[in-house]
């Protein structure tokens, strides 16, 4: 595990570093020999279609792969949830170095990022911005990113960032599948209640971080780190690298693992 703590005076936390009165956020540090095992827990069931793939664009903060959420064509079922949730939109949290950029870490090993899939209860709500406010509208897939063989799927994703590097800028990005970047086994996973991990940082998301990683290359992930976090207005030019929170206190929450 890395000694390194992003300083509190860091650009992309002026913000709140705890929500007042927060006792679900996130991220946290999965203790595996606390975590609870699950019987009950399903396996996820993703069904995503490729054609509901809209744009890609950088937020100032990550860059977003965005979905058609209008309808139920991209959703995730199963797992800790009794509900269906549809698909908006993955993005991911990367570090300066391969030494440290995940938001979740296991027994405090730090992965050099982290991919979120981000889908919201459409069974409940109509809405992401409606679902975003409540207990059980959102859940989020997070899969640990190791630095090894290129990622062919992400490749094609990795090419299209250049040509948003600024904050704000936007492409249309179509007929990408976001199945390809979920890991072979997607049964094995950490579940727990926390929070989005950005503002407005609201107490709404059934996590699960998948046990098993994927691998990309060095090059593809030197690729998010040539992203900035600056508009092209902006005469200071900032290197999108370290956009993750800093971990969060457990407060007595279960982590529930759905393997012995
Ligand atoms: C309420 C809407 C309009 N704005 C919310 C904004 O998009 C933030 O959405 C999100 C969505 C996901 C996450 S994470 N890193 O926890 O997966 C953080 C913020
Ligand atoms: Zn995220």
């Amino acid at each position: 595990s890395s000694k390194y703590v992003l300083s509190q005076m860091h650009p992309m936390w002026q913000g709140p570093l705890v929500v007042p009165g927060g006792d679900r956020q996130s991220p946290i540090d999965i203790v595996v020999r606390k975590s609870i095992f699950d019987s009950k827990l399903k396996p996820l069931v993703t069904k995503y279609d490729p054609h509901t793939c809209q744009q890609i664009w950088n937020n100032g903060y990550s860059f977003l792969v965005e979905y058609d959420d209008t309808t139920d064509k991209s959703t995730l079922q199963g797992g800790p949830m009794e509900d269906k949730f549809r698909l908006c939109q993955f993005h991911f949290h990367w570090g300066e170095t391969n030494a440290w950029g995940s938001e979740h870490t296991v027994d405090k090993k730090l992965f050099p990022a982290e991919l979120h899939l981000v889908h919201w209860n459409s069974d409940k709500y109509s809405l992401f911005e409606e679902a975003v406010m409540e207990d059980n509208g959102l859940a989020v897939i997070g899969v640990f990113l190791k630095v090894g063989k290129r990622h062919e799927g992400l490749q094609k994703l990795v090419d299209a960032l250049p040509a948003i590097r600024h904050k704000n800028s936007v492409v249309e990005f179509n007929r990408f599948d976001p199945g390809c970047l979920l890991p072979t086994n997607t049964d094995d996973y950490w579940t727990y209640h926390g929070s989005l991990t950005t503002p407005p940082l609201t107490e709404s998301v059934t996590w699960m971080i998948m046990k098993q990683h994927i691998e990309v290359s060095h090059e593809q992930l030197a690729v998010f780190r040539s992203l900035l976090f600056t508009s092209a207005e902006e005469d200071m030019q900032k290197s999108m690298v370290n956009n993750f929170r800093v971990q969060q206190p457990l407060r007595g929450r279960a982590v529930r693992s759905s393997f012995n």
